[in-house]
């Protein structure tokens, strides 16, 4: 099965932003604006919240690939690339044993 690569999703959602294309769904968040993009991507994430709960939902892939589409094209519009996303991440690397010490943290 073909697979979309994350990093060319974004790219693409930049050219958008940059050219516009009339008739593109991403075009018509990037001209709604920020408001609009923040609605979507919390729509999409109750929706993945749902799904999840549901072992038998067919949908929850579909609805985890919707937050992801719609979360890159907020990266996008705030300008953050997912380079900086992967620089947040591995710099986590090797701290989560840390949290076996923190004593504010009940039932772990
Ligand atoms: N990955 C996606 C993608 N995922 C979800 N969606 C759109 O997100 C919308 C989510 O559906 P909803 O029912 O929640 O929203 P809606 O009712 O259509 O629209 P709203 O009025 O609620 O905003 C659908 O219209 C989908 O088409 C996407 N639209 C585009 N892409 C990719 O983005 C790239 C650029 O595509 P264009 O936007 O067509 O230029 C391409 O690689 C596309 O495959």
């Amino acid at each position: 099965m073909a697979e979309q690569n994350l990093d060319e999703l974004y790219d693409l959602i930049l050219k958008r932003k940059n050219n516009p294309e009339k008739g593109s769904y991403t075009d018509y968040l990037f001209t709604k604006g920020l408001d609009k993009i923040l609605k979507k991507v919390g729509e999409e994430a109750t929706e993945v919240v749902v799904a999840a709960k549901n072992d038998s939902d067919p949908d929850f892939i579909l609805e985890v690939a919707d937050l992801a589409y719609h979360v890159e094209v907020l990266m996008a519009e705030r300008g953050i690339t997912p380079k900086q996303i992967k620089e947040e991440l591995a710099s986590r690397e090797g701290r989560q044993s840390r949290i076996h010490d923190r004593k504010d943290i009940k039932n772990w």
